[in-house]
C-alpha cells in the first residue's frame, strides 16, 4: 500500500533525499541583489534556495558576471574570489547552475556548517536521539532466522547494534529534528549516526520514521532475496511527472513487463556497437578543451560531462543527436529545464507542484510543462521515425538483433514487435534518458576530481593507457587490457556512488513491519571502515587487476555501485565502457589541474551527488600525437558478442 505523507512533509531525491522540515521560522527574503531564505535562524544552502527561489539563475547572479562576448552556448564567469581574473568556460544550461561565491557568503556557510556538524557530533554522543526499545531487534532477529538468513550472519549484523539479551539493549533508534540532517548532504549525517547505531536503525522526525540500512546482510535481503515485498515508494512519487511508469519508478507487474522487454535491447552486441559513439562524443569534448587550452581558459568539467553523457545516451536510446556540447537547441534546454525540475522537487519543503492554485499560476511550472511538452512531441517523432524504418526494412528479427543505421534501443524495441502504448514507451525512454546521463556525468565529474588529487594514481592510469591504445580511439578490445583504467572507475564508484541512497517501501510485513521507508546507505555501505581498510582513501590498487571485476555479488553486498537483485542497473555495463572511454581518451590527451582560485569542491545532493559550485579545471595539452578517430560511428557494430563478454569477466 503506497502511504502519502501529510503532518510533516519531507522531500526526497529522485535518487537520493534531502530533508527540509519547513517551520514556524521559515522566511523567504528575497531583494534585488539578495536572497536568503532562512530555516528558524539557520540560512539553507543554495541548492535548497534554488527550490524556493524556482531559478538558478537567480542564485548565481549574487556572484557571477556574465561575459556577453562568449560564443553561443557558453557563459563566461568571472570569479571576484580569484587572485588573478580568471576566466571559466561553462555550459549555460548546468544543471547545476554552478558559480562561484562571494568569500564572505562563503565564510559564513562554513562557520555555520562547522557550527551544525560539532552540533550533531555532541547531540549524536550524548545519546540524544537514542530511545531504548527492546522488542524491535529482537523481533528483527527473529524474523530474519525465520527467513533463514543464517545463524552466523544474524550475529555478525547484531553485533552492530548490541543484544537484545544484554540488560542495557542498545536499540537502534535515532530521533530528532529534521534539521539535524539540513545542513549538508544528508548522506553525510546519516553516516555519522551508521557509525553511532549501527548497520540498521530507525531514524524518526516527529510522526514520520525511515528505516536506515547499512548493512550487506540486510541489503542483500531487501534487494536480492525478497525484492518483491518492496516498492520504490516515495522515489516514484516525486519521479511521476517527467518518467510516469517507467522502468526506475515502475514497480509490480508494470516494470516486470517492462524489464523483461527492455533488458533484452541492451544485448552485448549493441554496447560493442556504442563504442564508436562514445569515442566521437569525447573527441568533441576533446575538441572543447584543446579550444580552451589554448585560449588559457579554465573549463567547469561538470556541466561538460553532463552534455557529453547527454549526447551520447540520446543517440543510443532513441538515435537523437542533441550535440549538446556544440549547441544549445531548444529541446536541450527544455531536457535541462525537465532535469532541474526533478532535482528541485527533491528538495523542495512542500510539494508545491500539487497546490491547485500554484499549477495555474506558478511561471515555472508553465515553462516546465512546455518544456515536457516539447520533449514528449520530439519522443512522439522520434517513435513515429523509428516505426516507418522498421516497417520498410526486412532485416529479420532475432536474439541479438541491430540495425546498423539505428542501433538504438528505441529501434530494438520496435522491431521486436514490443507491444505497448506510445505513453509507456515514451515513459521508458525518458528514464533511460535520465538514468543513463545524470549517473554516468557524475562518475565521470568525480573522477577527475579524485585523479587531480591523487597525481600517483594518474601516472599509472597514464602508463596503462599510453601503452594500450597508442594513437586511437578505444575498442571494446581494449576493455581487456584497459584494467587499471576499470579499476578507477570502480573506486570512485566506491567512494561516490551514484545514488548514494536506494529507496524502498516496505508493501508487507516482510522483516521490517509494512509501509517501512527504507534507505539503504550504498555511501555507508562503500564508505565502511567495517568492509575496506583506509575506507576513505582513493585506491584502485584495492582490487587486483587479475582479480574478477568487483560487483554486488563478489564484495557480498558490501559494494553496491549498480545495485543489485532483480532491479539492478540496465546499463552497468553501457556506462562502464562509456566512463572508461572517456576518462581514457582524456588523460592520453591533456594535463589537468583544479583551476586556481576556484572555489573548494563540496558535495550537495540532487539526483546524483553534485558539486555545489561545479568542477573548475585548467587542461593543458600533453605533448603526444592527437588520437585519430576510427571511420564511422559505429564501426564496431560487427564486433562479436563474446568479445564484449570476455571483455567485462
Ligand atoms: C555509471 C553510471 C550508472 C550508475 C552508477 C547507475 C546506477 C544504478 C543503480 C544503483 C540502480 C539501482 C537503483 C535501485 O535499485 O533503486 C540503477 C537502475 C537503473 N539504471 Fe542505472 N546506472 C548507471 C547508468 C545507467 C545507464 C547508462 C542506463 C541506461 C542505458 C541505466 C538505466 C537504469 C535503469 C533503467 C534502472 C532501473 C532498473 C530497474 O528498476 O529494473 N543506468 N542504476
Amino acid at each position: 500500500m503506497e502511504r502519502k505523507m501529510n503532518s510533516e512533509r519531507f522531500c526526497w531525491g529522485f535518487w537520493s533525499v534531502v530533508i527540509l522540515k519547513r517551520d514556524k521560522g521559515t522566511q523567504l527574503n528575497q531583494s534585488t541583489n539578495q536572497s536568503t531564505l532562512k530555516i528558524g535562524s539557520t540560512p539553507l544552502r543554495k541548492s535548497s534556495i534554488r527550490c524556493f527561489c524556482q531559478s538558478v539563475s537567480t542564485a548565481n547572479s549574487l556572484t557571477s558576471i556574465v561575459n556577453p562576448q562568449q560564443p553561443a552556448g557558453h557563459d563566461r564567469l568571472k570569479s571576484s574570489t580569484a587572485a588573478q581574473r580568471r576566466c571559466v568556460i561553462r555550459c549555460s544550461n548546468s544543471i547545476n547552475g554552478k558559480g562561484f561565491k562571494d568569500d564572505s557568503v562563503k565564510n559564513v556557510e562554513k562557520l555555520l556548517e562547522e557550527k551544525r556538524r560539532a552540533e550533531l557530533s555532541a547531540r549524536i554522543s550524548s545519546n540524544e536521539f537514542t530511545v531504548e526499545e527492546s522488542s524491535f531487534q529482537a523481533q528483527l532477529k527473529n524474523n530474519l532466522s525465520k527467513l533463514g538468513v543464517p545463524k552466523e550472519v544474524l550475529e555478525f549484523v547484531f553485533s552492530f547494534a548490541g543484544d537484545p539479551e544484554d540488560d542495557h539493549p542498545r536499540i537502534p533508534e535515532a530521533k530528532g529534528s529534521a534539521k539535524i540532517i539540513g545542513g549538508e548532504p544528508f548522506f553525510i549525517p546519516l553516516y555519522k549516526l551508521y557509525q553511532k547505531y549501527g548497520g540498521i536503525f530507525k531514524l524518526t522526525f516527529g510522526p514520520k520514521s525511515f528505516i536506515i540500512v547499512s548493512d550487506p546482510s540486510i541489503a542483500k535481503h531487501i534487494l536480492k532475496n525478497n525484492p518483491k515485498a518492496y516498492s520504490k515508494g516515495i522515489l516514484a512519487e516525486i519521479l511521476e511527472f517527467v518518467m510516469g511508469k517507467g522502468l526506475i519508478p515502475a514497480d509490480g507487474e508494470i516494470w516486470r513487463v517492462r524489464r523483461r522487454a527492455i533488458v533484452p535491447a541492451l544485448h552485448q552486441k549493441f554496447v560493442a556497437a556504442m563504442f564508436g559513439l562514445f569515442g566521437e562524443a569525447t573527441d568533441r569534448l576533446i575538441k572543447k578543451l584543446d579550444a580552451a587550452a589554448l585560449d588559457g581558459e579554465d573549463v567547469e568539467m561538470e556541466s561538460l560531462f553532463s552534455r557529453l553523457t547527454l549526447d551520447v545516451i540520446g543517440k543510443a536510446v532513441f538515435n537523437y543527436e542533441f550535440d549538446s556540447l556544440k549547441v544549445d537547441t531548444g529541446i536541450v534546454e527544455a531536457v535541462y529545464t525537465v532535469l532541474r525540475e526533478a532535482e528541485d522537487r527533491s528538495v523542495a519543503p512542500i510539494p508545491f507542484w500539487e497546490i491547485p492554485i500554484w499549477k495555474d499560476i506558478s511561471p515555472q511550472l508553465k515553462k516546465v510543462n512546455k518544456a515536457l511538452k516539447l520533449v514528449n512531441e520530439t519522443l512522439d517523432g522520434l517513435i513515429a521515425i523509428c516505426k516507418k524504418m522498421v516497417e520498410e526494412e526486412e532485416l529479420q528479427f532475432h536474439e541479438e538483433y541491430m540495425n546498423e543505421q539505428d542501433p538504438s534501443i528505441l529501434h530494438f524495441l520496435l522491431a521486436s514487435g514490443d507491444d505497448v502504448t506510445s505513453k509507456q514507451l515514451r515513459d521508458d525512454l525518458m528514464t533511460l534518458l535520465i538514468a543513463g546521463h545524470e549517473t554516468s556525468a557524475a562518475v565521470l565529474t568525480w573522477t577527475f576530481y579524485l585523479l587531480s588529487k591523487e597525481p600517483s594514481v594518474l601516472a599509472k592510469l597514464r602508463d596503462e593507457v599510453d601503452s594500450v591504445l597508442g594513437d586511437r580511439f578505444p575498442t571494446v578490445e581494449d576493455m581487456k587490457k584497459l584494467k587499471y583504467t576499470t579499476r578507477v572507475i570502480n573506486e570512485s564508484l566506491r567512494l561516490y556512488p551514484q545514488p548514494p541512497v536506494l529507496i524502498r517501501r516496505s508493501l508487507e510485513d516482510d522483516v521490517l513491519g509494512e509501509g517501512e521507508d527504507i534507505f539503504i546507505s550504498v555511501w555507508n555501505l562503500h564508505r565502511s571502515p567495517k568492509h575496506w581498510e583506509e575506507a576513505d582513501k582513493f585506491n584502485p590498487e584495492r582490487w587486483p587487476l587479475d582479480g574478477p571485476n568487483p560487483n554486488e555479488t563478489n564484495q557480498n553486498f558490501s559494494y553496491l555501485p549498480f545495485g543489485g537483485g532483480p532491479r539492478k542497473c540496465v546499463g552497468d555495463m553501457f556506462a562502464t565502457f562509456e566512463t572508461v572511454v572517456a576518462v581514457a581518451m582524456l588523460v592520453r590527451r591533456f594535463d589537468f589541474q583544479l583551476a586556481l582560485g576556484a572555489p573548494p569542491v563540496k558535495m550537495t545532493t540532487g539526483a546524483t551527488i553534485h558539486t555545489t559550485e561545479g568542477l573548475n579545471m585548467t587542461f593543458t595539452r600533453r605533448k603526444i600525437a592527437p588520437i585519430v578517430p576510427t571511420p564511422t560511428l559505429y564501426s564496431n557494430a560487427e564486433v562479436k558478442s563474446d568479445e564484449v563478454s570476455s571483455a567485462i569477466s
